[in-house]
């Protein structure tokens, strides 16, 4: 992504400027390692103290989708441009693709539609000629996936060769860029064979490699891709997720605008007692607070799901296993399980003193 196309602009405003400048700028806790645990894999944990209400990450999507109905009346609609992602209310003159690819593209200035035109190009023949057949015989949820994969390669195919100079160094420990998106978890085996086939039907017919869209990619990488963007892509709301306890009276979160795929943020496990909060600013990155004291060595964790929906162990699980397909082993659900009967102490190993 070119970080020095937008102050050419031809008129630009100074607070549009510097808000580009701002959004190009991610952020991680410097106390915030990477290690992994044996059942939920790699994780995020504090090194040292994090103190309640700090800004523990902010991460810009590699790739992200508006997520609206009617989006030609919609003001919730976000700006096609990856360095900007700002919501487009009509009222403030939207421009649309001049290709008339689909109403969900749209940019919030000349400014930004220029500046995006090469990554759009890769997208906008594969938009306009299959976007709607998609959405009527696969229905919303499969076109959006097919979107976020053509938005990934897109940001690939549009990603600069890192520089020398810029080559990020082995110490830093949380991969971003495409080099993150590559390490995601998500292995085709971890995905029901039901589910894995009704995606290679959609891929051989919409996302081979052609001159509509040329990736360069075999069907097994994009396949690989699917299952690694399914386990790891956000919706996004306007309020934050997690709060925890629950306020009462219950706050949900609003509507859902858009989903992305973020490198690092995706690096944080679920828990039904999270210590951050998590929500999008207004340029689209993802922002993690500390919601309470995280102590040295604690895994930092996020909900993957509106709290106050779900409160028991049981709905808890099982909407994590209905939507995010595993089953929790938080703090908090693995207190909250019903002792088994051979978990008493007759059914103990004796010890050898
Ligand atoms: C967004 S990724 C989180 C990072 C992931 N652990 C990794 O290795 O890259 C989501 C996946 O992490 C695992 N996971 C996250 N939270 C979990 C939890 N509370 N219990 C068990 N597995 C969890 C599940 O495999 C889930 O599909």
């Amino acid at each position: 992504m070119s970080q020095v196309v937008y102050i050419t602009l031809e008129q630009p405003t100074p607070n549009h400027i510097e808000y580009i400048l701002k959004s190009q700028t991610d952020w991680i806790h410097p106390h915030l390692i990477e290690s992994v645990d044996p059942v939920k894999g790699r994780q995020i944990r504090a090194s040292e103290h994090i103190p309640k209400g700090t800004c523990v990450l902010i991460d810009h999507p590699y790739a992200i989708i508006p997520v609206v109905d009617d989006p030609a009346t919609n003001d919730d609609l976000i700006c096609s441009n990856p360095a900007c992602n700002r919501r487009s209310p009509r009222h403030s003159g939207r421009f649309s693709c001049s290709n008339s690819c689909i109403a969900d593209v749209a940019w919030c200035s000349s400014a930004c539609r220029d500046a995006d035109k090469a990554r759009h190009d890769f997208e906008c023949t594969w938009l306009k000629r299959y976007a709607d057949p998609i959405r009527k015989k696969w229905g919303e949820y499969d076109f959006g996936m097919l979107w976020v994969i053509v938005r990934l390669l897109a940001s690939r195919h549009t990603e600069p060769e890192p520089q020398k100079d810029n080559v990020v160094p082995t110490s830093q420990r949380l991969k971003r860029g495409w080099a993150g998106i590559e390490s995601l978890c998500g292995s085709v085996d971890t995905w029901p064979h039901e589910q894995v086939r009704s995606w290679t039907t959609l891929l051989k017919k919409y996302l081979q490699n052609s001159p509509v869209l040329p990736h360069g990619f075999s069907s097994d990488q994009v396949l690989h891709l699917v299952c690694q963007e399914e386990a790891n892509s956000f919706g996004l709301y306007p309020r934050e997720t997690g709060i925890f306890p629950p306020p009462q009276p219950a706050v949900d979160r609003g509507e859902q605008f858009a989903a992305a795929v973020y490198p690092t943020a995706a690096m944080a496990n679920h828990s039904c007692v999270p210590n951050m909060t998590h929500k999008p600013d207004e340029d689209g990155r993802m922002i993690f607070t500390a919601s309470r004291d995280i102590l040295p060595g604690q895994e930092c964790c996020i909900s993957y799901f509106d709290l106050t929906k779900y409160t028991d162990l049981a709905s808890r699980r099982e909407h994590l296993r209905k939507s995010f397909k595993f089953t929790c082993q938080c703090d908090r659900c693995t207190s909250e399980e019903p002792v088994e009967e051979n978990d008493d102490w007759t059914s103990m190993p004796m010890m050898d003193l």
